[in-house]
């Protein structure tokens, strides 16, 4: 199989065509200059906690997206997981394939290179590595790199922190919707609630104006903590603009995924987004998903629909939701 990691190091200076965009997706020129907005940057170490709750409302209306700074997660425990997540790509391809995700067999898990099936048989030019980081009893030690060898116990310390993270902020956003600060978890899985691990790998590109590395796209789960490495590439949809999202050391960048929108029956948004590549440097992002269990129906929460605000979604199995929209039928 081949991967865009090995495809950059043969094409040097024109991509291959697969990998150009039509006119109306190429970041050089669709990408806002001189934006006006910019993604909301939200210190967690704010001691007025209601000031943290009403930015988190804020920007999830507006944009569905926002980052947060001065979130107590290490910042040796961010450049730990980055070094290993390097180290597993910097290995040969020989290596890497061992990680392969097995073909059709219905998980996401493993070393891949599209996820997709996209429109006009385009592709994306990113490599990827997924596997779930939590609960244990979702973990499958099968995809986790063994090489290098401290990779196993750098993601499971980084499951520790994400995760109380993810609480946190999943009762901001409950809060935020005037119901209870657990009903949101509660109502996605409670202590089943996956955290689903993807290492994005952009290889330099030839003609960064042209391609993507991520096509657009709404993430399907609850909610995306991603950390980036310092090349700079994340892009969000707002109001018919896409803008650069600032890199900023040590922040993560948080994504109202799918699911929250229709818990919240539309008042929080999922972000569309998408991301650059560059012409010299290796792009790389640690996202980490909060998904439901596969098996859970998912609809907008049952305190928040009545007779004056209608259902705006279907509810539906989380699995039967991934599966339509991998496949595009309409949800
Ligand atoms: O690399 C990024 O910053 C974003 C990646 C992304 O959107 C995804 O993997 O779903
Ligand atoms: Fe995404």
């Amino acid at each position: 199989m081949e991967r865009v990691q090995g495809i950059a190091l043969k094409y040097k200076e024109k991509i291959p065509e697969e990998f150009v965009r039509s006119k109306d997706e190429q970041p050089g020129i669709t990408t806002v200059k001189g934006a006006v907005f910019e993604v909301p940057v939200i210190d967690l170490s704010n001691p007025d906690e209601e000031k943290i709750l009403q930015s988190i409302v804020d920007a999830s209306q507006k944009w569905g997206m926002f980052q947060v700074v001065e979130h107590r997660i290490p910042g040796e425990v961010i450049s730990k997981l980055q070094e290993v997540g390097r180290e597993f790509f910097e290995l040969t391809e020989e290596e890497k394939e061992v990680y392969a995700k097995p073909l059709d067999d219905g998980t996401l898990e493993g070393y891949g290179t599209k996820l997709q099936k996209e429109v006009h048989g385009k592709k994306g030019w990113v490599d990827h590595l997924f596997h779930k980081i939590w609960p244990p009893s979702a973990v499958n030690y099968q995809f986790w790199p063994k090489k290098p060898s401290s990779y196993r116990e750098t993601n499971e310390e980084y499951a520790k922190w994400v995760q109380g993270i993810g609480d946190k902020l999943l009762k901001w956003l409950s809060l935020g919707l005037g119901l209870e600060e657990d009903d949101v978890k509660e109502a996605l899985g409670g202590e089943n609630l996956v955290y689903l691990m993807k290492i994005n790998y952009y290889p330099p590109c030839p003609q960064p104006e042209v391609a993507l590395g991520v096509v657009a796209h709404t993430d399907m789960n609850i909610i995306t903590i991603l950390v980036p490495n310092d090349v700079q590439g994340l892009q969000a949809f707002r109001d018919g603009l896409w803008y650069d999202v600032n890199y900023i050391p040590n922040a993560l960048v948080i994504h109202i995924g799918d699911q929250m929108e229709i818990l919240s029956n539309g008042r929080y948004k999922s972000v569309l987004h998408r991301t650059r590549v560059n012409k010299e440097k290796t792009r790389m992002s640690w996202p980490v998903f909060l998904e439901p269990p596969a098996d859970l129906q998912v609809g907008p929460h049952t305190k928040l629909v009545n007779k004056n605000n209608p259902a705006k979604y279907k509810t539906k199995k989380y699995s039967d939701y991934v599966y339509c929209k991998l496949n595009k039928i309409p949800q």
